[in-house]
């Protein structure tokens, strides 16, 4: 056993005792001490475990304690020895340990301290060099570590070496084989050569044969040659000689040649002078030829100046031939414009999803507008019709293109004139996708609606500086003859009441139907309102069939802040039901009904619009509401445009020929030149001052009626009584297509027929009215007129046609209102004598006098009671004293005048103040006060 083991060993026995102690277990604490004497020296002193300490002798006790008893006594021993003592101690509790066994207390105590200390270094000594050895054991396993990794290392690069060894030797093995297979290719080559060496061997001593056989026959030529040469130099040499004696001959000719030219040269000599002589004359003579050819250069040249001036405008009139071309067309516009046709746009839709690799019956489209629609039941020319409109759509025009051709018309709307847009067409033609597009919510999707409101703010906007626009919008329906406001939120409100059928000249538009808009959103929000309150049903040609007519109607003013004029524009935008025959679309029941109505209202559509093409004096618009309401668009001063909508597929061919006829019948029916709705100031007060004549003529009402009932015959004498200038106008009126009540009765006359009754008439109207009528009134009539015709001449200025007979005929285009105000201060303006009116146009009114009861006059007179209003016809005679208070009087005249209005056919402009009463309903006609 190494010595560091043994100390291990000795003091983990140690350490043992001394934990034993530690743990202070008494009896092995004894028998340690027994151990401990027993092992001893003094053991033996101690055998008796009865003995104390305090009982051994002194001299014992030094002998115990000599240095070398403690220093060979075991550890165990001596902490029994101190564990004795200390039980010694507690049982002798107080007394006194005696000295001794203190000092081997102290002794013992000391060497355990000492071993324990000893201990202790040894334990740091060990613990020192166990450190130490460790450290080493760790820098050798470093060592080793490192050792390891470098060989790891060194193995991959070494097997990498010998993998590029590898790969270089099956390189170089693979190199030799093609060396290898050169080498053998080389060889072969090389045998080849040898071959090819020996045969050329072979051939260069044929050669060398060849070229010696071929030098001695050369040799051989060539002697032979040398002799036929020398043969040939003898001969050239005797022909030189010849030749010479020759020359010689020559030069004797020459010279005698010589001679005899010099001769002739003399001879030519006097000739030529003498041609000299003579071409001096001819050049004199070239000279006044040239002369003469310049002068006829000069005109040639002027000519073919003149010629190029003329080719140049040719060529200018060829280039130009387009443009001209195109202002032609719009010139042909202009005039269209001006003679106030019906403008007709065509458009065709393509088919729809589903329906492809259908048949169409459209074959031409045409861009000057020509259409050509083919029958595919038959053949040849019979196959094909041709029609023409002012503007054609095929199926890819966009919604923008469209409205593009239409948006000069509507901002007309804005310059105060009416305009009136309508789409015609059978169920599915596409109407409504062209009028208010297939989604509102998308732009480029919108119609023609939507895109005239937005255009129409975005231009008012753009002029705000110098006019102040307001806009207001109604949208209403026309369903099964029904006149429905279709802005009412509320259902039970829908049908308007003064609309209804029994009342057909109850037309009104109540004010709670106009909606002021200021932006296109409460525009989309107002129509979204409407298209869900349109009447919608179900039929076999088109599910979301639309069953009734829409109308959106838009009411512009304009206030120009310069002048405080004051424009008023009206655009009817109508989207018509769809206008199929009745069994096509296999309706029945309500469906039937609805369609029977739409027939019937389209067809007195064609009706208005064949009388008004016919010019007709009697133009039927009260046979339906639909053309009551466009009325003033169709017969007025409207700009009007007609979209004719095709279906393309084959089998709606003859819808689409009759709806195609219809529009050509459309499109031949002149309106009259537009007018712009335009009042000065001067208007307005003049205006204002007819309003208090009104109410003055309103408190005569009753005296009117009293004078009526006092008159015995009143209505005969009605008849009969007729002023001179009626008389003679009646017959100007006539000539220009006016009709008498009965002619409507007993048919179409033919227009002599008519005319020379009509002036038949006219003077037995004249005759019976110089017999029974007022001399004194007519003076006062005459005495007012001339006073409104002298208001109307300051106020309107030279600009109008007024003649002479004003009370009789007044014409449309210029200051109908000033005469409208004429007329009610004649005693128009009352209820009593538009009732009159009334009756008599239910049976005999012109066109003009119709247009009372249609949507467009109410609206307009309702809600602009000063827009210019056509004229009517009088047919009757009206005996209406009234009480001027501002004309000036005439002396000896009273304030009461009576005047009499005969029956003969004139044409007075019908006061708004009538209008309204018309409708029966005097306080619902007033005009809105935002639009006053
Ligand atoms: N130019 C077009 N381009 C694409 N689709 C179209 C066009 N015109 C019409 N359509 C489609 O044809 C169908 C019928 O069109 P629309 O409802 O406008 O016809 P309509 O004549 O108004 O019918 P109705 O008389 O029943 O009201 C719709 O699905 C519409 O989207």
């Amino acid at each position: 056993m190494d010595p560091q083991s043994e100390v291990h060993v000795s003091e983990n026995r140690e350490l043992d005792g001394l934990s034993e102690v530690r743990n202070g277990n008494v009896s092995g604490r004894i028998e340690a001490f027994n151990g401990l004497a027993e092992g001893y020296n003094f053991s033996g002193v101690l055998k008796s475990k009865r003995v104390h300490y305090a009982d051994i002798p002194a001299f014992k006790i030094s002998e115990l304690t000599k240095l070398g008893n403690l220093e060979s006594a075991s550890s165990h021993s001596l902490f029994s020895t101190v564990n004795r003592i200390l039980d010694e101690c507690i049982e002798k509790s107080n007394q006194d340990i005696p000295q001794r066994v203190a000092s081997v207390l102290k002794l013992v105590v000391q060497e355990i301290e000492q071993r324990v200390t000893k201990q202790a270094d040894n334990m740091r000594k060990q613990s020192n060099m166990y450190k130490s050895r460790e450290d080493r054991y760790h820098t050798k396993i470093r060592a080793l570590e490192t050792l390891a990794t470098g060989t790891t290392e060194e193995n991959e690069v070494v097997m990498n070496q010998l993998q590029q060894m590898k790969i270089q030797k099956t390189k170089i093995e693979e190199k030799k084989k093609l060396e290898e297979q050169d080498l053998i290719k080389l060889r072969k080559e090389k045998d080849i050569c040898e071959s090819k060496i020996l045969s050329l061997n072979e051939e260069l001593n044929l050669a060398k044969k060849s070229y010696e056989e071929n030098l001695f026959h050369l040799e051989a030529k060539a002697e032979e040659s040398k002799d036929k040469l020398q043969k040939k130099i003898r001969e050239l040499e005797s022909l030189l000689t010849d030749s010479r004696k020759k020359i010689k001959e020559l030069e004797d000719f020459s010279e005698s040649k010589f001679l005899q030219w010099k001769r002739k040269e003399r001879e030519y000599k006097h000739f030529i002078d003498s041609q000299f002589g003579s071409l001096q004359e001819l050049r004199l003579a070239s000279e006044s030829i040239k002369q003469d050819v310049s002068k006829i250069n000069n005109t040639f040249a002027e000519e073919f100046y003149h010629f190029g001036l003329n080719l140049q405008g040719l060529i200018d009139a060829a280039q130009n031939y387009h443009s001209v071309l195109e202002e032609n067309r719009k010139l042909y516009n202009e005039v269209q414009d001006l003679k106030g046709n019906i403008r007709v746009y065509c458009r065709v839709r393509p088919f729809l999803s589903g329906q492809n690799g259908r048949q169409t019956t459209i074959q031409y489209i045409g861009d000057n507008g020509e259409l050509v629609v083919i029958n595919p039941s038959k053949s040849g020319k019979d196959s094909h019709r041709l029609f023409k409109f002012n503007k054609l759509f095929g199926p890819a025009a966009t919604q923008e293109d469209v409205f593009r051709d239409t948006q000069p018309l509507i901002r007309s709307v804005l310059d105060g004139y009416n305009v009136c847009i309508f789409a015609y067409g059978q169920t599915g033609s596409g109407k409504t996708y062209t009028m208010s597009g297939p989604n509102a919510s998308s732009v480029a999707d919108w119609g023609v609606n939507y895109r005239a409101l937005n255009d129409l703010f975005n231009i008012s906007q753009k002029r705000h500086s110098s006019i102040a626009y307001e806009i207001g919008v109604q949208m209403v329906e026309i369903y099964n003859e029904q006149v429905r406001d279709l802005l009412c939120s509320d259902s039970s409100q829908k049908r308007l009441g003064i609309w209804n059928t029994s009342q057909p000249n109850g037309l009104a538009v109540p004010d709670a139907s106009l909606h002021t808009v200021k932006s296109t959103a409460d525009v989309l929000e107002l129509m979204k309102v409407g298209l869900t309150n349109r009447a919608v049903g179900a039929t076999a040609l088109n599910e979301r069939s639309s069953r009734s007519h829409s109308i959106l109607t838009v009411h512009v003013r304009g206030t120009e802040l310069e002048t405080n004029a004051i424009l008023r524009g009206c655009l009817h935008l109508v989207d018509l039901a769809g206008s199929e025959r009745v069994d096509r679309s296999e309706a029945t029941g309500d469906r039937l009904r609805e369609a029977q109505h739409i027939n019937k209202s389209l067809s007195a559509l064609g009706d208005v619009i064949f009388a008004l093409a016919q010019k007709n004096s009697h133009v039927p618009y009260r046979n339906s509401k639909l053309t009551q309401v466009l009325q003033s668009s169709l017969g007025g001063q409207a700009k009007t445009l007609m979209f004719v909508q095709l279906n393309p597929d084959v089998e709606s061919y003859s819808e689409t020929i009759s709806t195609l006829k219809f529009a050509e019948r459309v499109s031949g029916v002149e309106l009259g030149a537009a007018q712009s709705n335009k009042e000065g100031r001067g208007v307005r007060e003049l205006m204002e001052q007819v309003a208090s004549l009104k109410d003055a003529v309103a408190k005569k009402d009753e005296e009117i009626e009293q004078l009526r009932l006092h008159k015995p015959n009143a209505n005969d004498e009605r008849q009969g009584v007729i002023s001179p200038w009626y008389g003679s106008s009646s017959s100007r009126r006539q000539s220009l297509g006016g009709v008498r009540p009965n002619q409507r009765l007993s048919g179409r006359k033919s227009t002599s027929e008519k005319a020379a009754s009509d002036l038949e008439n006219s003077s037995e109207y004249s005759d019976k009215h110089s017999e029974a009528g007022s001399q004194q009134s007519m003076d006062e009539f005459k005495h007012h007129k001339e006073f409104f015709l002298q208001s109307r001449r300051a106020v309107v200025g030279g600009a109008e046609n007024f003649s002479e007979d004003i009370g009789l005929k007044f014409d449309l285009a210029d200051g109908a209102k000033n005469i409208n105000d004429d007329v009610e201060l004649f005693g128009f303006g009352d209820e009593d004598s538009e009732e009159r009116l009334s009756d008599i146009s239910d049976g005999v009114l012109s066109r003009e006098t119709e247009t009372d009861g249609s949507i467009n006059s109410i609206i307009e007179y309702t809600l602009f009671p000063e827009t210019p209003k056509p004229t009517v016809e009088i047919t009757e005679k009206l005996d209406v004293p009234v009480q001027l208070p501002r004309p000036p009087m005439k002396r000896g005249q009273s304030g009461t005048s009576r005047l009499s209005l005969s029956k003969s056919s004139s044409k007075i402009p019908i006061p708004s103040g009538s209008r309204k009463s018309t409708a029966n309903s005097s306080s619902a006609l007033k005009p809105p006060k935002r639009w006053q």
